[in-house]
């Protein structure tokens, strides 16, 4: 039996970095950042005070009553401050050149012209500094990964409209199978409602690429070879028929066309299709819908973030709250949830490949390598995230 590292090392290498594309920033969400974003300016870009308040020079004078030189609302540049004088700030607004502390409105009697002061600020009090976030230049993003909302933001406060992202793959998804109906049918007996055209496109999309297109198919080898043929992609992934029944379709059909099928040593997720159709790198998982999951984070994920010039999925550790038992001689995936800082099953069923309604209640999955029989609580276990 193939072991899951060779079979995702055999996956890895259909493989190759997709191009690079600048987009702006509204699209950016969920992109692989290809180059650094720099500060185009310092931020903030002045001396601005943090606080509504009055704007001195706190080596001048002490707390009673200042005369109100000048009002200042953010946006504006204002004069420098007069000698002898105080004048009226907004959060944001540029400090007067001459000012060095803000006396908060709180401990004033808010004049307009004249300002009760009762409380003398310290220097420095409630001003921030010029380039005290990001100075010109400085590298805001760097390293490779999926952009998320606090990346956009900082991108947007150092004045970059755009970023530089690699391209999406292009993923075509097929399902197979005679029993599967669109959630909301009426099933009729031997019917099941079909989980994977959901979970696949959303789980691509998830992990940076684009799904092009869905397919389901019932069992005939020919409708496999159809349904492929209609998607155009940079990767393409089928779910069901791949295991040693008489109607297992996407075998019986790709075969003939030199794509690998066997076991893997993993557990959801044993039979495998693994290959080109028509030049295209082709993933086939087994119909069972956590097996999907699985196979989707253990061989598609790392090809995707090769695609996308990511390094591959970060496998961690956490420490098992229960024990439980692992299939022999098959890297165990099971569904975890987190009791403190233990992982422990998240269902009473396991890791059992048809679970799909308790996954829900999974926050990762624990890896338990193919030689380990048994996990014991407090034994340390691998840790792979279901997001990326
Ligand atoms: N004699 C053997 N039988 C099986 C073996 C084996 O080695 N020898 N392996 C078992 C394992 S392990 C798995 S996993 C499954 C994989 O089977 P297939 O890939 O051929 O998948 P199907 O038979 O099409 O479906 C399996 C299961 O999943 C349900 N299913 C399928 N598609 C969907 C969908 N889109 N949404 C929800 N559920 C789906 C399907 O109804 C079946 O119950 O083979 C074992 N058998
Ligand atoms: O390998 Mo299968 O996915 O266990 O049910």
């Amino acid at each position: 039996m193939r072991s899951a590292t060779d079979h995702v090392a055999q996956a890895l290498a259909l493989v190759e970095p997709l191009g690079v594309e600048r987009v702006p920033l509204a699209s950016a969400l969920g992109r692989a950042l290809a180059e650094p974003v720099r500060a185009a300016a310092d931020a903030p870009p002045f001396r601005t005070t943090s606080m509504d308040g009055y704007a001195v020079r706190s080596n001048e004078g002490a707390p009673g009553l200042w005369e109100v030189s000048a009002d200042v609302p953010a946006g504006i540049a204002p004069a420098p401050l007069a000698a002898g004088t105080v004048a009226r700030v907004m959060t944001g607004a540029p400090m007067p050149d001459g000012a060095d502390a803000v006396v908060p409105v709180e401990d004033t009697d808010r004049g307009v012209d004249r300002v009760e002061i009762h409380r003398w600020p310290a220097a420095g009090a409630f001003v921030r500094e010029a380039g005290e976030d990001l100075h010109r230049g400085d590298e805001v993003l760097g390293g490779a990964r999926l952009l998320r909302a606090v990346d956009l933001a900082a991108s947007a406060a150092a004045g970059a409209p755009d970023v530089s992202v690699v391209r999406r793959p292009r993923v075509g998804v097929l399902i197979t199978g005679d029993e599967v109906r669109p959630p909301g049918s009426a099933l009729e007996p031997g019917q099941i409602f079909d989980a994977s055209s959901t979970t696949l496109p959303a789980l691509v999309e998830e992990w940076g690429g684009e799904c092009v297109g869905v397919r389901v198919v019932g069992d005939t080898d020919q409708a496999v070879v159809d349904a492929l043929d209609s998607l155009e992609a940079d990767l393409l992934i089928t779910a069901g028929g791949v295991s040693a029944g008489a109607y297992d379709v996407v075998k019986s059909a790709l075969v003939p066309h030199g794509v690998w099928f066997g076991p893997v040593a993993m557990q959801p997720g044993k039979p495998q299709g693994l290959g080109l159709w028509r030049g295209v790198p082709i993933v086939c998982m087994p119909g069972n819908p956590v097996s999907v999951v699985a196979t989707f984070l253990v061989v598609v994920a790392p090809m995707m973030r090769e695609m996308l010039r990511l390094p591959s999925p970060a496998v961690g550790t956490a420490v098992a709250g229960v024990g439980w038992r692992c299939p022999p001689g098959r890297a165990q995936l099971m569904p975890v949830r987190f009791e403190g800082v233990r992982v422990v099953p998240a269902t009473a069923g396991g890791s059992g490949s048809h679970l799909i309604g308790s996954l829900a209640q999974a926050e990762a999955f624990a890896v338990i390598a193919a030689d380990v029989s048994e996990v014991l609580p407090g034994d340390t276990v691998g840790l792979m995230g279901i997001t990326p």
